[in-house]
């Protein structure tokens, strides 16, 4: 598996560094207020797992899982609901996390669906941003990191459900796409 990244892009330590900041951040953000975390599965459950141990106050979460990539390496722009929030959220504030925005497109129609359901507030957080590639506007207000146009895999995210156990961000050898 190591053999198929050509270049690391993140580290594990430098991972490790944001993660800590931003729980930091939040900590602060959401101190008295009722925070419902929601990690969109798959892909954020491994940052959702370190970020939520670096928030120092009482919270809950929860999980979506949301379909519009499948195996293709573009988003189709459908994005289909496979699992939902299974409490009711009105009236919570919403930490909505990523581990990497693209198009926009997931976000864009998530955040229209879960205001609908009259929340106290939804905010965003994502490890990754790939600002090149937006087609929706969304409001993130929480980045980990900007990343280049590129392929990326590893701490939660996949290729072909692969990769997602490696403890850092990495492109993979053009060959791999070519197996
Ligand atoms: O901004 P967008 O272009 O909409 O892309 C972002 C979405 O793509 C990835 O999920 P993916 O569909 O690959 O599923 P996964 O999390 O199960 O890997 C990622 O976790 C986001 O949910
Ligand atoms: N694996 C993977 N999935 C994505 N979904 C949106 N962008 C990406 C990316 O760079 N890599």
């Amino acid at each position: 598996m190591q053999n198929d990244i050509g270049r690391v892009l993140l580290s594990e330590a430098e991972i490790v560094a944001k993660v800590k900041e931003l729980g930091d951040k939040l900590t602060e953000e959401y101190r008295g207020k009722e925070l419902l975390v929601v990690g969109i599965l798959k892909g954020s459950n491994v940052f959702m797992s370190d970020l939520i141990r670096q928030i120092n106050i009482p919270l809950k979460i929860d999980f979506m899982m949301v379909s519009s990539y499948g195996n293709a390496t573009e988003s189709t722009g459908v994005v289909k609901i496979i699992k939902d929030i299974e409490q009711s959220i009105s009236g919570k504030h919403l930490l909505i996390v990523e581990d990497i925005i693209d198009s926009g497109l997931t976000l864009k129609y998530l955040t229209e669906m879960l205001e609908t359901r009259k929340p106290a507030s939804i905010k965003l957080c994502t490890l990754l941003d790939k600002p090149a590639r937006r087609k929706e506007n969304v409001d993130v207000d929480y980045v980990g990191f900007e990343m280049p146009d590129e392929f990326l895999v590893g701490y939660g995210i996949d290729y072909a459900e692969y990769y997602r156990n490696l403890p850092y961000i990495g492109v993979l050898k053009p060959e791999v796409y070519e197996k």
